[in-house]
């Protein structure tokens, strides 16, 4: 390898990854992370800058309102040691993870969103250079009555979800808060347009 490619191998694994924007939609279950991420993505789909993870989940998806790969815990394991994940974490009882091809996708220039556990606030800014959390959230009554019409859980793991969701509340400087109590589409348009102000900023360094 030259001098030159091998400057250039340096500075692309050198992070924080730089260019693009990652945005982190975070927030209590029932919220509607999933709900106001799929509006999106219908609404922005002509619009390559815009990247949505599909992320990997060790579930199945039945009755998920989520489109999600689904891998057991060995094979989850096994793509978790061969570094297949660009990040990674635990909830539920589940283990979930965003394939690696975020951090191209990133350095490419696109915003690429995607739902994240508030447990991984801390250690994007690390990853990537240019973050946004998004942290949804809806009335506590509406978070119940949410999970209980989506009937994805029994009432004991709903319960579950209530505690955790009221517990971790994620107070970070500069997250920005979405209340989704109303109508989708207010939420859903409020979002859209944090998304094209990311945009507008990754088009921006492009030029830089
Ligand atoms: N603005 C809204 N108005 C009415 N129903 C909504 C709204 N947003 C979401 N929902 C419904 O609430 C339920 C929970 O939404 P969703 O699955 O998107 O939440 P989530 O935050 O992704 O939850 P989890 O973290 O548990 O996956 C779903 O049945 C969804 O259809
Ligand atoms: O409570 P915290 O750690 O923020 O979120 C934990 C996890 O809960 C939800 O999972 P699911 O989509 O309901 O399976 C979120 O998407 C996240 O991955």
């Amino acid at each position: 390898m030259t001098a030159a490619g091998s400057i250039e191998r340096i500075m692309s694994e050198t992070r924080p990854l730089r260019n693009g924007v990652f945005v982190a939609v975070v927030g209590p279950s029932g919220s509607g992370k999933d709900t106001i991420l799929s509006y999106a993505r219908e609404r922005l789909e002509q619009r390559p800058e815009f990247h949505f993870v599909r992320r990997i989940v060790t579930r199945t998806a039945d009755g998920d309102t989520e489109e999600h790969d689904t891998l057991n815990e060995q094979a989850f394991d096994a793509a978790l040691q061969s570094g297949a994940f660009s990040l990674h974490w635990n909830a539920h009882g589940l283990r979930y993870a965003l394939p690696k091809s975020v951090d191209h996708h990133v350095e490419n220039g696109s915003v690429v969103i995607a739902n994240v556990s508030r447990s991984t606030l801390g250690g994007l800014g690390a990853i990537y250079a240019n973050v946004r959390i998004v942290h949804l959230n809806a009335a506590p009554e509406v978070l119940a009555r949410r999970l209980a019409q989506r009937g994805r859980e029994d009432a004991a793991a709903i319960e579950e979800r209530l505690r955790r969701g009221a517990k971790a509340i994620a107070h970070r400087d500069g997250a920005i808060m979405l209340d989704n109590s109303g109508p989708v589409e207010i939420a859903g348009d409020r979002f859209i347009a944090i998304l094209e102000k990311a945009a507008a900023f990754a088009a921006i360094c492009e030029q830089i």
